[in-house]
């Protein structure tokens, strides 16, 4: 039988495993330090734990990291890891050098529901959601673990779909028990569910992204159908409900299309929606995908666009797009090798 892995697993959780075991209460502490401080392979690595403990631990549970199985390397430094699920999906995380930064773009599920029209997660629709363990285990098992400064969520998947297992995951990242890092280094981008939105506020420090891609909400709803349930402008209602001037951060992600939404009306809207909101704007380019008939905008037209709503007062910004030459457009990676299986 397959072995439940104990990365993914709160101090709660560990705890529950131990009590069960019969092992002391203190080893759900040390199991904890094992693995989310020192970050060891095997449970034989645990060496605080008696032999017997061990070989107990052994019969159900594996610590459950596994490596990435390709990688493409692009050559501004960008590198496109992609991961196996032991149910044989495919997932990428993205790991994106920048000076002193670096940040990993983790996927939240394998493909995705919410059916985004330029989006090509969205056009490989819903496999999987990721356990904990698999969204951690995209950190842990990076060969690149120990020079990250940031994780974004903003690969594979909508998180607000999968809440549990992202909020376990975020929690871990930033428990004194776990990674111990400040939720100022972690943001999780989402198109706005109104299961889920509330409550990611409410239990999560980590900041927030919204793809919004449109202030007008019945073009969104064409670009992006998730707008039927869970309107852009009762999402902005909600924000301003929550504090983003102190410690956490706010932004919303624009992909700017030509002679879709960067003309000026579209900016004047923005100014309009987001007025009094404690936020940024980040403009995306497009990275164009198979069978989509959307285009970018051009760099002058999105300078000028970025230009306006920060001479508005809200503060904007164009997004350096990373690794076009390695389809740094999420999902591409993965649906290449699952179409490769089939054939
Ligand atoms: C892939 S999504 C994952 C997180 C979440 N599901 C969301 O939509 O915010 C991360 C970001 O990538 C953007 N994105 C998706 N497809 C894109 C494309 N072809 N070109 C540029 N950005 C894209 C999304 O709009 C979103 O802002
Ligand atoms: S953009 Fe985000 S929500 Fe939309 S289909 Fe892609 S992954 Fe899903």
């Amino acid at each position: 039988m397959a072995k439940i892995p104990l990365l993914g697993k709160t101090l709660s959780e560990l705890g529950e495993i131990v009590k069960d075991l019969g092992m002391p209460k203190f080893s759900a502490g040390q199991i904890a330090g094992w693995l989310y401080d020192k970050k060891v392979a095997t449970i034989d690595e645990m060496t605080n734990l008696s032999q017997k403990n061990r070989e107990r631990l052994k019969e159900t549970y594996e610590v459950g990291a596994s490596s990435p199985v390709h990688e493409m390397r692009s050559a501004d430094g960008t590198v496109k890891y992609l991961f196996r699920t032991p149910e044989g999906n495919y997932i990428e995380s993205v790991y994106i050098p920048d000076g002193e930064r670096a940040t990993l773009c983790v996927s939240s599920q394998v493909g995705c529901k919410m059916n985004c029209m330029f989006c090509m997660t969205g056009k490989q629709g819903f496999s999987a959601d990721l356990t904990a363990a698999q969204i951690l285990n995209q950190i842990y098992s990076l060969p690149e673990r120990d020079t990250l400064t940031n994780v974004v969520f903003m690969g594979m998947g909508e998180p607000m779909d999968n809440l549990d297992e992202v909020l376990r995951a975020l929690e871990i990242l930033t428990a004194d028990y776990g990674y111990k890092w400040s939720p100022k280094r972690i943001t999780v981008s989402t198109v706005g569910l109104r299961k889920g939105f509330e409550r990611f506020l409410r239990e999560s420090n980590c900041h927030l992204a919204v793809s919004l891609h449109s202030p007008f909400p019945a073009q969104r709803r064409t670009l992006m159908p998730a707008e039927k349930a869970f309107s852009i402008t009762e999402m902005v209602e909600i924000l301003h409900r929550y504090d983003f001037s102190k410690q956490r951060r706010l932004s919303f992600e624009y992909i700017v299309f030509k002679g879709v939404n960067d003309s000026l009306i579209y900016a004047k809207e923005l100014v309009r929606l987001l007025r009094g909101l404690e936020c940024r704007m980040n403009l995306i380019r497009f990275h164009a995908i198979p069978g989509v008939d959307l285009e970018g905008t051009d760099m002058d037209s999105m300078i000028a666009f970025r230009d306006y709503l920060t001479r508005h007062g809200l503060f904007a910004t164009i997004r350096a797009s990373r690794g076009e030459d390695i389809f740094a457009a999420c999902g591409m990676l993965s649906t290449a090798r699952q179409q490769a299986e089939k054939e």
